[in-house]
């Protein structure tokens, strides 16, 4: 069980100069800070998979960031099994795989290198290392490139390895920032498969995506955040039941009932 409550997170702006019009338009930029997350909860069951959506900026990279300890919250709470993520977050990064839109692979490792290498920072021995691999390898269908030096591999090569380093360690919680942005048909089945797989494991996943038919597919909770607060937090069947199955608009239903509140 994951629960997140009420997580702030501000940022000091800088050079407002580099700040888009759309930000400075944006009533979450207060004096020198600008507040990206707000007022942000949701919680995950156990084989629950959730999807995290929002307009572009609405803070879901930066709630997600908070969860995975890459960020440290202002405010607020994120527990996982009964642990206090951001009081203790060296425990919590064993028990979370994290894959983040940013952080990329060593171009001069093989696929196989950069995920043992990961396996070596969460200590797992070589024979766990090369098992774990083999079988990350088989679901994530890798065995092509596994071996080649990552320089050169394409966006779903990128990807799929990237995925692999992140639960190498079969992590308790998976958070995936946006994980089939940019992937073509067959790497963004491959990786929802994956994502299917671990949910019938028992292991929560939260992720990101801008893609309802991903929600449709796999997800069981749906959030909704608009300018750094949820404005919705349900199962999706009453994401779903907001206009009669389509889904598109039910988030268009959100975001309408979630700037007339702002407006208010
Ligand atoms: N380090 C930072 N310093 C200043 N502002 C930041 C920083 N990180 C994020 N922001 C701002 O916070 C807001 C929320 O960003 P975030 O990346 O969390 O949004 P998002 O919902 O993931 O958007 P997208 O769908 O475009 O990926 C944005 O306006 C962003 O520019």
């Amino acid at each position: 069980m994951i629960e997140i409550k009420h997580l702030a997170k501000k940022f000091a702006v800088e050079n407002p100069k580099k700040l888009s019009e759309q930000e400075r338009k944006d009533p979450r930029l207060q004096g020198r800070f600008f507040h990206s997350v707000k007022d942000v909860s949701f919680s995950c069951k156990q084989g629950e998979v959730l999807g995290l959506l929002g307009p572009n900026g609405a803070g879901k990279t930066t709630t997600l960031r908070i969860l995975s300890t890459a960020l440290k919250a202002d405010a607020g709470q994120v527990m996982i099994n009964g642990h206090n993520v951001l009081e203790n977050p060296l425990i919590a990064r064993k028990k979370i795989g994290f894959l983040s839109g940013t952080t990329g692979l060593y171009g001069r490792l093989t696929g196989r290198e950069n995920i043992a290498y990961f396996g070596q920072l969460h200590g797992l021995t070589a024979g766990e290392i090369a098992s774990r691999i083999d079988e990350l390898a088989n679901l994530l269908d890798m065995q092509s490139f596994l071996d080649r030096r990552a320089e050169n591999f394409s966006t779903g090569m990128k990807q799929k390895v990237s995925i692999a380093r992140a639960v190498i360690h079969q992590p308790e919680l998976v958070v995936l920032d946006e994980p089939t942005t940019g992937l073509d048909i067959m790497a963004t089945a491959t990786v929802m498969e994956f994502i299917q797989r671990l949910k019938s494991q028992g292991t929560p996943v939260i992720f990101s995506t801008h893609h309802l038919d991903e929600v449709q597919e796999l997800c069981d909770r749906v959030t909704v955040i608009d300018q750094g607060e949820t404005r919705f937090d349900d199962t999706v069947e009453a994401f779903s039941a907001l206009a009669d199955g389509k889904l598109h608009q039910s988030f268009l239903s959100v975001l309408n009932q979630s700037q007339v509140k702002g407006v208010a």
